[in-house]
């Protein structure tokens, strides 16, 4: 078993989250009045362990991966929480990936203003990056999580016996985020998290997904609401997002993280960086993510712009000097759309050749 702490432990906002197998069972929150929320498709034995050792007062079901991150589904679980009375002294709990911790996080924080809440991630991303750090929130359809709130967790469970009914695609959407914190911070990350130990069981899942956890744990114990180097870590989602949005969540966040650092590290060459792409090349070979519907420049720009990272003066990306050297710059158009031509050709190389058909048409976003 792993434990990280996350702020300075003793002072007010420091929790820690704990890593190893076989913790649901033994849970306990010291709240007498627990909503438990979880994505619909959980497998049912994890819902069940965490209902026996938490009793909660009310378990919510939420739609399966961003499609409960939307106002309207936020609303029904604000209206269940008050329905059953649930007080400013109970807690929310969120069980299951990102997605749903993200939305039980903001639930959590807006509910009378705000009542106690803890994660249990269930992927391989929530326990690396979504279940840590605060950041809580739901989707519009004019971009990702444009409405939300920093709210950390008094406690965060990461049980890695969760992970083994995970798909295989699933584990390798969130390997994308503990690459990415390879990148931006701990580059012994990087060949870990592509070795076939790193799996479900594996030798190498436990302290791999630890090391990954503490990678975010520094930078938001340094920085909670991103004043500053917290935007490091959103390395490759200025471009992940916009795949997100503009697909209406076709693409998964973690494969639309595996393309975006791909973007990122190009983009991070054409400005005098040291060649990484060759890191992120290996990472989408390994990754597989789904093909991409045919995108054009023009379809994902308007989604760009609404990056939280922008300013007053326009979009600014996370790029790298070198591995482990992060920084925040505006990039000329022309590098933005030449990379994404390049970006493009790479990925007809990887084989990752566009789909023509796509289930929903891309969104059209509103004028900028
Ligand atoms: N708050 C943050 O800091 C932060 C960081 C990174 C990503 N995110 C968000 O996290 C979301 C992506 O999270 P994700 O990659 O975990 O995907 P997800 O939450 O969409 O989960 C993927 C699918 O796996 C299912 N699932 C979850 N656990 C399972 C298990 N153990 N066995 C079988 N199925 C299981 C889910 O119900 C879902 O259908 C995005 O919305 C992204 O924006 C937030
Ligand atoms: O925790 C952060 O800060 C991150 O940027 C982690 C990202 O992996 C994550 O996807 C986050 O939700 C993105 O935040 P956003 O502010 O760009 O929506
Ligand atoms: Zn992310």
């Amino acid at each position: 078993m792993r434990r990280i702490e996350v702020g300075h432990a003793g002072e007010p906002g420091a929790y820690t989250v704990t890593v190893g197998a076989d913790l649901l069972a033994g849970l306990s929150v010291p709240e007498r009045h627990v909503a438990l929320i979880h994505p619909v498709d959980l497998p049912r034995e994890f819902v069940a362990q965490v209902q026996a050792a938490l009793n909660p007062a009310l378990t919510i079901e939420v739609p399966a991966r961003d499609d409960c991150k939307t106002l309207d589904v936020l609303g029904g679980v604000l209206s269940r929480l008050a329905g059953a009375n649930i007080p400013r002294d109970g807690a929310v709990v969120g069980l299951g990936g990102g997605a749903a911790t993200d939305l039980a996080g903001f639930a959590a924080a807006s509910y009378l203003r705000g009542v106690a809440f803890y994660t249990l991630p269930t992927t391989l991303l929530g326990m690396v990056d979504a279940a840590v750090g605060g950041k809580t929130g739901v989707n519009l359809p004019e971009g990702k999580n444009l409405v939300g709130a920093f709210w950390p967790p008094r406690a965060v469970w990461c049980d890695t016996r969760t992970l083994s009914t995970l798909p295989g695609a699933v584990f390798r959407e969130g390997a994308a985020e503990a690459f990415k914190h390879g990148l931006i911070s701990d580059p012994s990350l990087l060949a870990r998290v592509l070795d076939p130990e790193f799996r479900p069981g594996g030798a190498l899942l436990e302290d791999t997904l630890a090391d990954a956890i503490a990678v975010k744990a520094g930078v938001v114990t340094r920085d909670l609401t991103e004043r500053g180097e917290r935007a490091y870590l959103n390395f490759g989602h200025t471009l992940a997002h916009a795949l997100e949005a503009v697909t209406h969540h076709g693409a998964a966040h973690g494969d639309a993280v595996g393309y975006g650092l791909h973007y990122a590290a190009r983009l991070s060459l054409a400005l005098g960086g040291e060649d990484l792409t060759a890191h992120t090349r290996a990472f989408l070979r390994w990754q597989r993510p789904s093909p991409l519907p045919a995108l054009t420049y023009e379809d994902v720009a308007p989604f760009m712009a609404r990056d939280k990272k922008a300013d007053a003066d326009g979009v600014r990306f996370v790029l790298l000097r070198a591995l482990a050297d992060p920084y925040l710059t505006r990039v000329p158009e022309s590098v933005l759309r030449n990379e994404f031509t390049g970006w493009q050709a790479d990925l007809a190389d990887l084989g990752l050749t566009p789909v023509t058909t796509h289930a929903a048409p891309l969104h059209n976003p509103a004028p900028t």
